[in-house]
Formats: C-alpha cells, structure tokens, sequence
C-alpha cells in the first residue's frame, strides 16, 4: 500500500516537473487568470522581453476591479486614470492571443466568480493568478493560489512557476452550523479564534461534517479568505457537488470526457490516515454571525458579543468603538452586499430573502454588486434585482466596486459600512471608511435596522 496522502500532496506530486536546488519546486501551471488591474503590466513586460505566452488557451483575462458598476458602463471608470488600465489590458491581451471577458461581454465578472461559473477551474488542477483571493477557487478540489506579477509572466512564459512547498493544515469543522450562521462566520469564527497569521505557510484543506454540507457557493466563500488566515491556499475535496457543478459548464469536460474525469477526481481527497503539519478542529454550532470591531478580519466577534476589553487601541480609534462596546445596535452609515466572497447568487438569494417587504431604514444608503454579470442576469431572472430596489437597494452591475478603493468607487469619507466583503484596514473601502464585515444575511438586516443587527431577529 502507498503511504496515504493529502489531497494538497496528491495535486502537487502530480504537477512537479522537476525538483531545483535550494528546496524549491518546478511545478506545472494549468491555468492563469489576470485582471485590468494587474495584467497589462505582466503581459507587456512579458511582451518587452520578447517571450510570447507559451499557451495562450490557458490564459484568461478579465475587467473586474476598476470597472464602473453603474448601469450603462463604458470603459470609463471613477478611479482618475483607470481608464488606461482597461484599454492597455485590452490591447495587451488581444495581442497575446488570450482569452478576455471584456467590460461589456456578458460573461464579465469579477475573476473567482467567473471562473467556476465557466468551469475553468478544474478538481485536480493547478490556477495562478496575481490576486490574493484566488484560493476561493480551491473550493472545487484545485490548487488555487494568488501569485505577484512577475511570476504571473513567469508562468505565462513556461507554463511553470518555481515554489517552496507549503506545508499543510488540516481545518476541521465538526457538526453543524445553526440556523442563520453562514461559511463567512465560519471563517470569521476561525480568524478571530486562531488569528490572521494562523495559517501562514500552510496550504489549507477544509473538511469536516459541516464543510460537506455547504453547497458549492459557500465553500467558495470559505476558501475566499484562507488568504484572510494567511494561508497559501485553501481547498476542499471534490464530490457530487462539485462534480455536479461543473456539468455543463463552458470549459469543463462533457460527456464520455466528463465521466472519466469524474473517476479520475474521485481519487483526489485525502486518503484515511494521512498526516498534516497542523490541525485545527471547530465545533460548527458553537459559531454564531460573526462581525468584525476592527481593522484586521481577526478583529470578529459574534453578533451578540462586545468588543474586547483589551483590544488594541489603534484599530478602536480608526473604527470609533470602545472596549467592551458591543457590537450589535452601533448605527450604519451604509450597507454594502457583493464580492469574490460573497456576490454569488446564493448569497443575493439569502440577502433578499431578508428584505422581501421591508425597507433599508433612512439614511442608510445600500448596494448591491453581483459578482458577475451571469449572477445579475439569473438573479434578475428571479425577480431578486426588484426585491433589493424596493427595499431602497441600488441595483449595479457587475464588479469589485466597493470592495477595493481601487476602482473610485466608494461612500463619503468616514462612512461606517456593513459589508459582506473580506478586508476592513483602514482605508480598504475608501478614505477613512469603517469597515465592518459580516454575512449577506447580517448586512441585509443591519440595513434594515440601520444599526448592526442580527439576521437571525428578522423572520425570512
Ligand atoms: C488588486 C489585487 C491585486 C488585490 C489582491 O491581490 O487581492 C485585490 O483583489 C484585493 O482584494 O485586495
Ligand atoms: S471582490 Fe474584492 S477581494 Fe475579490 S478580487 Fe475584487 S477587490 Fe479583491
């Protein structure tokens, strides 16, 4: 019998090329995202040194970061020279032969959005991309990690990118979760209880009873901010979900092709007795909706808790709370529901579940950004676009928009924003903005309540 292995090990063995001096791996790159924020800049350097994109049908490139989100968008954007960095990547990609979705295409959104949706991430595979949030992609049983520019031209140029191998840590969720508690309060739950340097060198694998349960949305949610954990990557095993997730999708294999695949995924998950560097176990109905008090995602508390009695003081006076303040009733600003971590259609669904026959309360001014342009039109198709306008939402198109001072979008300086976001420093959503994450659910009934609020208060 073979030593058992980790699914982690299992898509690493299979994609060493060569073992370098000095400890690191040569590994074989299967695909490469890239973004207008980034991308011009690694294809023309790439370009500048004369090397073409070795292959260019595993390229994809998408508009998301600094694209306007509001209706009847073109490539100019509210980030003062943005627009540059749409026509440069635009350029730059039609001439590197790689596959664009464009500003207007209607398959344009924000980049670990779209990918599981056209099933170009794979189980099994490996998927670069120079972003941080690329491990919500480990969710479908890949290696999914976020990369800098120059190894993106790296990996473009060989197919290859030249790593250290992490090592591996075993997030264990036990039970399950209670009733209007989310994949995001699991993982708030996770950074405030380990810390957001818990998991630093570690690729990430989750399991456990109620990481089985999560549809493919919510798992995509959880691998969202492993990077959040600091972790090089998060990663789920593949089953029926997933399997079932990418039939039909665009790029996944179909038929015959799609049935051995399958078999070939069914290999992938972590044989019984394999050993990880670290473990961690949460109990999943010991969680309840997490929100953030401060400035780092490890900055969470439940929803009925209060800010520490010792937290640290430069968070509490960037944010405006006090030791032991709790959390729950602090008044809103704004309310802001859209992201790689929570933009997808299930996560609209629960939001406007909330909302149906109410009403964002006064002063609070409230948006919502689907993930791609693929979520707006199937939520549209649900009616959910006139759910959240009734209930006094603006109703965008698609994109990071507030999640990222980036594109220019943003509310007045020194806004406190519930946000169903993965980063609340200081200055993420724009000058002085206070930034409060939590779940789809907890922003829909903050916005309501026009304070922090608990969603599970509000019947759906
Ligand atoms: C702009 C991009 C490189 C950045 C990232 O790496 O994550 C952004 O997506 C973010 O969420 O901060
Ligand atoms: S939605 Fe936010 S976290 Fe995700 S890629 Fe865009 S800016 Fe980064």
């Amino acid at each position: 019998m073979p030593d058992p292995r980790t699914l982690f090990a299992k898509i690493w063995d299979r994609h060493v090329v060569a073992s370098l001096d000095g400890g690191a791996d040569l590994v074989a790159i299967d695909r490469i995202f890239l973004h207008e924020r980034t991308g011009a800049a690694a294809l023309n350097s790439l370009k500048a040194a004369g090397r073409p994109v070795a292959n260019p049908s595993r390229v994809f490139c998408v508009m998301d970061h600094i694209v306007d989100t509001r209706p009847g968008r073109d490539d100019r954007t509210l980030m003062p020279g943005g627009q540059a960095f749409i026509t440069e990547t635009r350029a730059a990609a039609r001439d590197a032969g790689i596959t664009l979705f464009d500003v207007t295409d209607p398959d344009q959104g924000i980049v670990h959005v779209v990918s599981p949706e056209l099933g170009i991430v794979l189980p099994g595979c490996t998927l670069i991309a120079p972003d941080s949030h690329t491990c919500t992609q480990g969710a479908f049983g890949a290696l999914a990690w976020g990369i800098g520019s120059s190894e993106a031209e790296h990996a473009m140029a060989t197919g290859t990118l030249r790593l250290a191998r992490p090592k591996t840590m075993r997030v264990t969720f036990t039970g399950e979760l209670a009733p209007g508690v989310t994949p995001k309060d699991m993982m708030l739950a996770l950074i405030a209880r380990h810390g957001a340097g818990g998991g630093k060198g570690h690729a990430v694998e989750f399991a456990g009873s109620a990481v089985e349960a999560l549809d493919m949305e919510g798992r995509m949610t959880l691998c969202n901010m492993a990077t959040e954990f600091a972790a090089m990557t998060g990663m789920i095993a593949p089953d029926e979900k997933t399997f079932a997730w990418l039939d039909g999708r665009r790029y996944a294999p179909g038929g015959a092709m799609l049935a051995a695949a399958v078999a070939e995924w069914r290999t992938l998950a972590t044989d019984p007795g394999a050993a990880f560097d670290a473990e961690i176990a949460i109990d999943a109905a010991t969680i309840e909706p997490m929100v953030s008090w401060g400035t780092s995602p490890e900055h969470s508390a439940g929803i009925s808790g209060a800010v520490p009695i010792d937290a640290p003081e430069r968070p509490l006076a960037y944010i405006g709370l006090g030791p032991g303040q709790p959390i729950g009733g602090t008044p809103i600003d704004a309310a802001f529901i859209g992201s790689c971590t929570n933009g997808r259609l299930s996560d609209l669904r629960r939001a406007a579940a909330l909302l149906k026959g109410r009403h964002v309360a006064p002063g609070v001014k409230a948006l919502v950004v689907p993930g791609s342009m693929a979520v707006r039109r199937a939520a549209e198709a649900e009616g959910l676009d006139r759910v959240f306008t009734e209930a006094g939402f603006e109703w965008r198109m698609s994109g990071c928009s507030m999640c990222f001072y980036a594109g220019g979008e943003s509310f007045p300086a020194g806004s406190r924003v519930i946000s169903s976001t993965n980063r609340n420093f200081e200055g993420r959503q724009g000058p002085g903005i206070r930034t409060h994450i939590a779940s789809p659910e907890t922003v829909a009934a903050s916005a309501i309540a026009g304070r922090i609020a608990d969603p599970r208060d509000i019947a759906a």
